[in-house]
């Protein structure tokens, strides 16, 4: 693809992109009287212009049903969650009966922790990467402390090699491999949410099963964002949020994948609820834990509708998009746009102004560039955010930048890079 640095372009683009009427089942926040430009959906996705009605339905069942709510109307809250996974499950590449709808993301991270993290004295490592985002680095922490271990010899971190920005696979399975006589749990993120990088999750699998491991992932920044196998990787587990790519709300509900081969391992802790209990006895109320097959058997509460309700607007969004490959076909392309437009501006100014330290690799990201400001990071953060612009800031000078495919615009893209340059001359 042959870009122009030109908003006539931009707007071409846009004239044929075929999922430009998504956009418009988004509410975009204002900026003086017009569309600001949001590229934030990395943090948290835009409303749903149906999230409202979604909500609102259930409000009503529950005004008008009240307790009867969970056995009766359209969409009893009972099975309420099952109406949602074959759409999550078609987003991160599961079967149904091994996604579950529940929680929020940290306590899916310690719930499937207790499952597959066992220690012993001989295999009590867990490999992470360098940098994770903190709640996982706290929960994979505070688990390995639960356990008796200490985390300075049972947590190892991977960093990029001296010099260089973001981690290579050949190094992620090679410390595998090191540590395969004491390791328990290889977890990633599928994107790391700092540099963006999109780790190859397959063979991080495959070296974490050569090793004796169990693979787990975090997708908080890769679910409803790039395509991924979940089932045919052989992952263990993962979880999610729905907040950011998924556009479920603020504290949206989250999500887990187990893999099926782990339903029949009778061996498996738990913290188990009632609402994991197998559905067709629950209500029987007998002591004595019996799990419902599949993902669904970790539930632990009763599920929150007005949550679920918010996820559903967004699934439902997704489910009319169709596949994942045709929102991460524009996403490629959204994100080469906006990569070539900074490294123009670096091109113009004869200097590296913007340091992109996201991988130049598209199979290597999703939507997100992790732009570092030479000059004046911050207040480059607030040229952009003063014209409209939202983007994102990490310490110390770091500006996150990512362009959602269901709501972006070329010419979003074009406007911010425009905005980019003008601020050199500016501030
Ligand atoms: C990789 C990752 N893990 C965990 C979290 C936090 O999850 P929560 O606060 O929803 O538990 C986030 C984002 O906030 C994240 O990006
Ligand atoms: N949950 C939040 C609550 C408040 C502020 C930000 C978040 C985020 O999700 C940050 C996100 N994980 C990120 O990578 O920026």
């Amino acid at each position: 693809m042959n870009y122009q640095n030109d908003l006539a372009f931009a707007r071409e683009q846009d004239r044929l992109d075929p999922l430009k009427n998504f956009r418009e089942q988004f509410l975009i926040p204002q900026h003086n009287g017009a569309d600001a430009v949001y590229l934030c959906g990395n943090s948290l996705g835009l409303q749903p212009v149906t999230a409202r009605t979604y909500l609102n339905d259930q409000l009503n069942n529950w005004q008008n049903l009240a307790v009867e709510g969970w056995f009766q109307g359209e969409d009893p809250w009972l099975d309420y969650h099952q109406s949602l996974s074959g759409s999550i499950a078609r987003i991160v590449g599961a079967q149904e009966n091994e996604v579950a709808v529940m929680n929020s993301l940290t306590v899916n991270l310690h719930l499937l922790m207790v499952s597959f993290y066992k220690p012993n004295s001989k295999r009590f490592k867990i490999i992470i990467e360098g940098g994770a985002f903190p709640s996982d680095q706290y929960a994979v922490e505070s688990q390995v402390k639960h356990h008796g271990f200490d985390p300075q010899s049972a947590v190892i971190e991977i960093f990029p090699r001296e010099g260089e920005l973001t981690l290579r696979t050949e190094d992620i399975v090679n410390t595998i491999e090191q540590h395969k006589n004491e390791l328990a749990v290889v977890l990633f993120a599928g994107i790391n949410y700092y540099t963006g990088q999109f780790f190859d999750l397959k063979a991080i699998t495959d070296a974490a099963h050569q090793a004796g491991a169990y693979a787990g992932f975090d997708l908080a920044h890769a679910a409803g964002n790039v395509p991924l196998q979940l089932h045919q990787w052989g992952a263990d587990f993962a979880c999610w949020c729905s907040y950011k790519y998924m556009n479920s709300g603020p504290g949206g509900i989250s999500g887990i994948f187990v893999h099926e081969r782990h339903f029949t391992d009778t061996t498996m802790n738990r913290f188990a609820g009632w609402w994991g209990y197998r559905r067709d006895m629950r209500f029987l109320m007998a002591p004595g834990f019996d799990a419902e097959q599949g993902a669904n058997g970790w539930q632990v509460s009763t599920s929150p509708i007005p949550l679920l309700a918010l996820f559903k607007a967004s699934m439902a969004i997704f489910d009319s998009a169709g596949n994942m490959s045709i929102i991460r076909d524009k996403s490629l392309r959204l994100t080469a746009y906006l990569e070539f437009l900074i490294n123009e501006i670096n091109l113009r100014q004869g200097e590296e102004l913007f340091r992109i330290i996201t991988p130049a690799d598209p199979q290597a990201r999703g939507s997100q560039l992790s732009v570092v400001c030479k000059r004046n990071a911050k207040s480059t953060f607030h040229f952009l955010a003063q014209n409209g612009v939202i983007g994102d800031w990490r310490e110390p000078d770091v500006i996150r930048l990512s362009p959602v495919p269901l709501y972006n615009t070329f010419e979003d893209v074009y406007k911010t890079a425009a905005l980019m340059e003008a601020s050199i001359k500016a501030i």
